[in-house]
């Protein structure tokens, strides 16, 4: 059996306004082993990018616990948080978050630079490789507003994975892509699982399905295993 890399275990969401409770996610478990790939499908407001989000460690659970190779983090402060994710996980978000005053590169940069471990030289190199690898060798100085979704989309892929992250969280990583592009960003995940990176997409593309070594759906809350 290959390395549990994060688990969330009996994982209850609930949100307070002034008027009222909604309570999002209900005791759901997910394991994330390495070289495996994850595929969470749903009907829209099922939960999906908030279960991401207590993954990704952005949000905590209102009930239940998030552990990150075989530690509890959930419990942890916001700044620990802040380096166990910079340290292990790569995060693609649904509307990219690119930053839009940075060209491609330096978005890509940006997760080393806050790393603090590299030159510029070394970071310049490796985000180049990145984007080369996401078909963008021809749009390294592009800001966010000269690129199309699909572009953005690729750039967003290349900076979750710059810290070579050992878990990759994906909300609909293949949103607003054309086929062509699909294809790439589904072999980036392919590549990803032969170097041992475990992986969640949560997605409606029905193509993920035949590439996932496990599919979930969650309904109203409460996460299903289909395969
Ligand atoms: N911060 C919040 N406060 C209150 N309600 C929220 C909050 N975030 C999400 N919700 C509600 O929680 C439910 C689940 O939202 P979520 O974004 O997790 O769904 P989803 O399955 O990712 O949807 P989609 O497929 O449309 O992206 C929705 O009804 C949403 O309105």
């Amino acid at each position: 059996m290959s390395k549990l890399l994060m688990s969330v275990k009996k994982v209850s969401k609930t949100y307070k306004t002034k008027e009222n409770e909604l309570t999002v996610l209900k005791n759901v478990n997910l394991d994330i082993h390495e070289g495996e790939l994850n595929v969470i499908m749903g009907p829209s407001g099922s939960g999906k990018s908030t279960l991401l989000s207590m993954m990704g460690l952005l949000d905590k659970p209102s009930g239940g616990e998030v552990r990150l190779l075989d530690e509890v983090v959930s419990t942890h402060s916001h700044e620990d948080l802040t380096d166990l994710r910079a340290e292990h996980l790569g995060f693609v978000f649904q509307d990219y978050h690119l930053v839009p005053n940075l060209s491609a590169l330096e978005n890509v940069s940006l997760p080393l630079l806050l790393k603090n471990e590299m030159s510029r030289r070394e970071r310049d190199k490796l985000s180049g490789e990145l984007l080369d690898s996401v078909g963008l060798s021809h749009r390294y100085t592009h800001f966010p507003s000269s690129l199309s979704g699909g572009e953005k989309q690729r750039v967003a892929i290349a900076r979750a994975l710059s810290n070579q992250p050992k878990i990759i969280l994906a909300d609909e990583p293949t949103g607003n892509v054309d086929t062509e592009t699909e294809m790439k960003i589904i072999e980036i995940f392919q590549v990803l699982k032969k170097q041992r990176v475990g992986m969640l997409i949560v997605t409606h593309n029905e193509i993920f399905k035949q590439y996932a070594d496990h599919l979930y759906t969650l309904k109203q809350g409460e996460l299903e295993k289909v395969v």
